[in-house]
């Protein structure tokens, strides 16, 4: 901006850099630095281990780091003027005084946080949780308890969001759900950070990716570059496959076998292999560029660094 004022999302920004924690045994995060950007979701993906919890609690100020900051809208949480209105965060299954109802468990928060007490039912309508707003929470199921936990974190209808594993429980309708709400929440201009160990499912609600390992940075951007850097396959089926492996051998081309006439090809693309088959007089069956998908390029982006610490 040139007018030096702050841009209307800065506000929203999360910025990490050289973020540290060791613990006595174990340095959970090392010298970790990314950006998460409002108006998209970011998927904040690593193996087991790889610091995730750690570095969001360390952004809620829940655990002190040894080195490096963490701010929301260029603050520390604890600067933050209106924490609950700014960030609502969910890190773990809703827990909630097990005879209270959902709503009165709303209200108490309310009551403490100086908020509106008919937030309580809006956020609960928000998260579709009306039709059991009056029933305890001692019989909600794993999925309503995750929805009150997100309710809760919505009461100060905040910027920012930020979940550890909030599909976790959720049946393939309450996984749906989650989609469809955190994409709505970001197209209203919030901040969504989300953890989750559901490639699949993150591949189809995140904007963009944060991926470490080992409590370092492996590789940040949006999903389809992340995708996109990784190098695509091609799949062969024909009934010459020696003759075609043959004729790629004098090539950059690695090929792999299944022996019965599929080939998955890497190191060229379809239009060489195309090329080659031609000049072999190779009778093709199938020719596909085979994109890798997000669970691939995890994989192959964490290999050797995965591990429990
Ligand atoms: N309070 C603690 N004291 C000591 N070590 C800890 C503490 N909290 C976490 N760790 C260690 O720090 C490392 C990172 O843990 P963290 O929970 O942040 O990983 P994660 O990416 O969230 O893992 P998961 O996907 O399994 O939930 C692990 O080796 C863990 O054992």
């Amino acid at each position: 901006m040139t007018d030096g004022q702050p841009s209307p999302t800065n506000d929203a920004q999360i910025v990490v850099s050289g973020l540290t924690k060791q613990y006595r045994n174990v340095l959970a995060v090392n010298n970790l630095s990314f950006t998460v950007e409002p108006g998209r979701v970011t998927g904040f993906l690593g193996p087991n281990g790889a610091g995730k919890t750690t570095t969001l609690r360390m952004l809620l100020n829940l655990v002190t780091p040894t080195a490096g900051t963490a701010t929301i809208g260029g603050h520390r949480y604890p600067a933050l003027a209106d924490p609950l209105r700014h960030v609502g965060a969910v890190l773990e299954a809703s827990s909630a005084h097990k005879g209270r109802t959902g709503v009165n468990h709303l209200r108490v928060i309310c009551a403490a946080a100086g908020l509106p007490r008919e937030r309580a039912d809006q956020a609960l309508e928000l998260v579709g949780l009306t039709p059991a707003a009056t029933r305890k929470f001692k019989g909600y199921s794993l999925g309503m308890k995750q929805r009150l936990g997100i309710a809760a974190a919505m009461l100060g209808d905040p910027r920012v969001l930020i979940l550890d594993e909030p599909a976790n429980g959720l049946d393939p309708e309450g996984i749906r759900w989650m989609r469809g709400f955190l994409k709505g929440l970001a197209a209203e201009g919030r901040t969504v950070l989300v953890s989750s160990h559901l490639l699949s499912e993150m591949q189809l609600l995140a904007d963009d990716v944060v991926i470490i390992a080992a409590g370092q940075l492996v590789r940040q951007g949006p999903v389809d570059q992340v995708i996109g850097s990784m190098a695509q396959g091609v799949r062969v089926r024909t009934p010459q496959a020696d003759v075609l492996t043959a004729a790629l051998a004098e090539g950059p081309a690695t090929v792999e076998s299944d022996g019965q006439g599929l080939l998955l090809i890497s190191g060229v693309d379809a239009p060489a292999v195309g090329r080659a088959a031609l000049a072999a007089g190779v009778e093709l069956h199938e020719l596909t560029t085979e994109r890798p998908d997000l669970e691939r390029v995890f994989l192959e982006l964490t290999a050797g660094k995965a591990g429990i610490r």
